[in-house]
């Protein structure tokens, strides 16, 4: 009889014991399914300890361990156990993060569907030559051929005239082959000087761990970069893990990672996926059969046995740092997994954030930088439209729309850019005053003329659009302000020959639905488009030439501190969408701060310039990255429940609190209520990351310990990302 240690999804820091007879070493790292309370709970074994926490009489047996599949490796354990010590999450509760929920349950695992390698065959090929009668499986074939001569069965079925695969096999015109995972399909096009210099500067450094910014302007071709070292990883029989920001981006990477390498085995891992393909992929990434792992935070979490190289994509993206219950940094936990694992990360963007760029400046990561476009032959320019004494049409300023006309007559693409959906943020009465609020947030209900409601984007509570005010019984209540619909309905009014498509989260709620909107954008078949972030990021469309910038003056006298680091960030991905092919792009900021030093920097393209200003900011402010920080959040119905637990923390703190740490007052948060809760904060600082980390350890135990911590909800972040 042995002692079996158990992780379980708890909210509790602990780990739990139970007995075993039929257990030995190899265990460590399954599933099990044990007793807890008067149910049954899933959970891994994470040690087979000498003795017991307590008394081995009082110990109850597991109840099945499941050894369909492999164990998680040793590396895994310590990632996961990294994770919940520097998060001061409980174990059991990033292990039911990482693993995917069928997995835990011991849901069949089927293995990976037969999905083989087809390429043409030689009779395939005579009949390219020799066929006249048009059909089409020799469409499909002759696709396939062009495709570079190997694409999987599941690719080639979703081609267009890919129903006649089964067709294409039977005449004997396609086969399956084998081919090496890292053979590349398709003709690779010639890299650029810069992007040759960055990979031979890669390939040059020794083997192990180095951490890695590469800094390349937007349509610098990093991606291109990313498949080469992924190649050469490839070729060396090790695995890639390539981290995305958004599931809205997988598509087209998946896509263009399969086409590139037809040959390897590409395992997307993200939480939309559904939990059979979840558990799939995470599997074939654990056996070693996985040759790339694609995905967002989440995958992060892959075990990956042959893992030679990760790669972040957008390693600035807020995404990466998951908001709610662990509240970890996929990117920060990426460079400590490749330190563990003594492999290569490579952290791309066009505008790192201030972290990392200031970590590459330091020495601490390598820089590598691509300062022109593949492509184009320049950057987009960029010129502030002064607003200040301009009468608007709808937020559109005359040389805005001169521009857009212009573009109209050219058969080229616009993009205005304003990051608020709906019609108008907020329905308001002229008579008396009254505005639209949500009654569970501190927060205005957004008018949503296309299905005529009001809605809260923050708790999703919606309503009709009132016929009168509720308060004085004024008819003529008036949407107030500007979102994505109205900019939509007026660019429809003012250019009615265009076909205007909009592009936010209302009009892209399904994958379906995005894959959709890209297509029709891609295939040119839209002449506006008005977009929030979404349409920020990772996009390519050769025919996109202008950019206008809407509303981005709020930001820049927003109370976070990280505001116009994001903002500039934000509009220098937008702008980089426009000209990134053989035709010149313009991008237009609407402003009434033209002068403004961040709008100067992005009309020079100078993130450097921006990012050195930001720091020197931070630095006499004692802002991170210069400081390292921690908020411990709390809510309650009442807003002085939450801050008398807050009261009460920072007492604790005080007592515990190490020299070189600040512990702030307690505050209710900016959105004070949300979802009928009343939310407030308490950070505490310190200069050096060691000082912080020694004493959330101390203080976490404390917390945990008091009565009032069980009365309320509360939760620490981590270098948070919003203060
Ligand atoms: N060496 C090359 N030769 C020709 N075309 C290239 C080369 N490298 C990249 N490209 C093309 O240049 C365009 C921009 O490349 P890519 O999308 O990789 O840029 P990026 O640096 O990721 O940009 P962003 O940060 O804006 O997303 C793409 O159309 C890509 O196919
Ligand atoms: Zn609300």
């Amino acid at each position: 009889m042995r002692i079996v240690r158990v992780a379980l999804p708890v909210p509790l820091p602990q780990v739990f014991d139970y007995t075993a007879t039929d257990v030995s070493d190899t265990d460590i790292g399954r599933c099990v399914r044990v007793p807890f309370g008067k149910g049954e709970k899933s959970g891994l074994i994470v040690a087979l300890p000498p003795a017991a926490e307590v008394d081995p009489a009082r110990l109850k047996p597991v109840r099945h361990i499941q050894r369909e599949v492999s164990a998680l490796p040793a590396d895994w354990l310590a990632l996961v156990g990294f994770t919940a010590r520097y998060y001061h999450a409980p174990l059991g509760e990033v292990i039911a993060l990482a693993l995917p929920p069928g997995l835990r349950r011991a849901d069949a695992i089927a293995d990976r569907d037969h999905d083989p390698l087809l390429a043409p065959a030689v009779a395939g090929l005579a009949a390219l030559d020799e066929v006249k009668r048009d059909s089409r499986a020799l469409r499909l074939l002759r696709a396939l051929a062009g495709h570079g001569g190997a694409a999987r069965r599941s690719i080639v079925r979703a081609w267009e005239d890919g129903a006649a695969v089964g067709e294409l096999l039977r005449r004997g015109w396609a086969k399956e082959v084998r081919r090496p995972a890292a053979e590349p399909g398709g003709i690779l096009p010639a890299l650029t000087a810069e992007q040759q210099a960055a990979l031979d500067t890669l390939a040059a450094a020794p083997d192990g761990f180095a951490a890695w910014l590469l800094q390349g302007v937007t349509g610098s071709g990093k991606t291109e970069v990313y498949l080469r070292l992924a190649q050469r990883e490839l070729a060396a029989g090790r695995q890639v893990l390539m981290l995305v920001p958004e599931i809205a981006l997988t598509p087209q990477l998946e896509a263009r990672v399969a086409a590139r390498f037809p040959a390897a085995e590409v395992v997307s891992l993200h939480s939309a996926l559904a939990e059979g393909a979840r558990s799939r992929g995470f599997v074939r990434a654990l056996e070693g059969h996985a040759d790339i792992v694609l995905g967002t935070r989440l995958a992060v979490f892959a075990p990956l046995p042959r893992l030679g190289l990760i790669l972040v994509d957008e390693e600035h993206d807020a995404s990466y740092k998951q908001q709610e219950g662990v509240r970890y940094s996929a990117r920060d936990l990426a460079v400590w997994r490749a330190r563990q694992r003594a492999v290569p990360v490579v952290l791309g963007s066009a505008t790192p954030s201030l972290e990392s760029w200031q970590h590459a400046r330091g020495g601490r990561y390598r820089h590598l930088v691509l300062a022109h476009r593949a492509l184009a032959s320049a950057l987009p320019t960029v010129r502030c439209v002064d607003t200040r004494r301009l009468k608007l049409d709808e937020g559109l300023s005359p040389a805005l729309q001169a521009a857009i006309g212009e573009r109209l007559a050219r058969g080229e693409q616009s993009l205005v850019f304003l990051n608020r959906r709906g019609y108008a943020p907020v329905l308001s009465c002229p008579a008396c005053g009254w505005v639209s609020t949500c009654p569970h947030c501190t927060a205005n209900l957004v008018v949503h003329l296309a299905d005529r409601r009001v809605r809260c984007h923050h708790c999703g509570c919606d309503g009709p659009i009132p016929r009168a005010c509720p308060s004085c019984g004024n008819q003529d209540i008036q949407p107030f302000g500007r979102g994505t619909q109205r900019i939509e309905a007026r660019l429809g009014e003012l250019f009615p020959e265009a076909r205007v498509l909009r592009i936010d989260r209302d009009s892209a709620r399904t994958r379906a639905q995005w894959e959709a909107l890209l297509a029709t954008i891609a295939a040119g078949e839209a002449d506006i488009l008005v977009g929030t972030q979404m349409m920020a990021k990772g996009h390519d469309f050769p025919k996109l030439t202008l950019v206008g910038v809407v509303g981005a003056d709020a930001s820049l006298h927003a109370a976070d501190f990280r505001a116009p680091e994001r903002l500039f960030q934000q509009l220098m991905q937008v702008g980089g969408r426009a000209g990134r092919a053989q035709l010149p792009g313009e991008v237009l900021i609407q402003t009434e701060y033209p002068e403004h030093p961040l709008y100067r920097c992005l009309a020079r393209h100078d993130f450097d310039a921006f990012a050195a200003l930001a720091l020197e900011e931070r630095r006499q402010a004692g802002f991170p990255p210069l400081t390292h920080q921690a908020m411990l959040r709390a809510d309650s119905p009442a807003l002085d429940d939450a801050v008398a637990f807050l009261r009460e923390a920072a007492r604790v703190a005080a007592q515990c609190a190490p020299e070189g740490l600040q512990v702030y007052d307690p505050v209710p948060m900016r959105m004070t209520r949300l979802a009928r809760r009343e939310r407030a904060q308490l950070l505490v600082e310190a200069g050096e990351r060691g000082v912080l980390q020694g004493f959330l350890g101390e203080w976490m135990t404390a917390l945990r310990a008091l009565r009032t911590a069980r009365e309320l909800r509360w939760n620490l972040d981590v270098d948070p990302l919003e203060v």
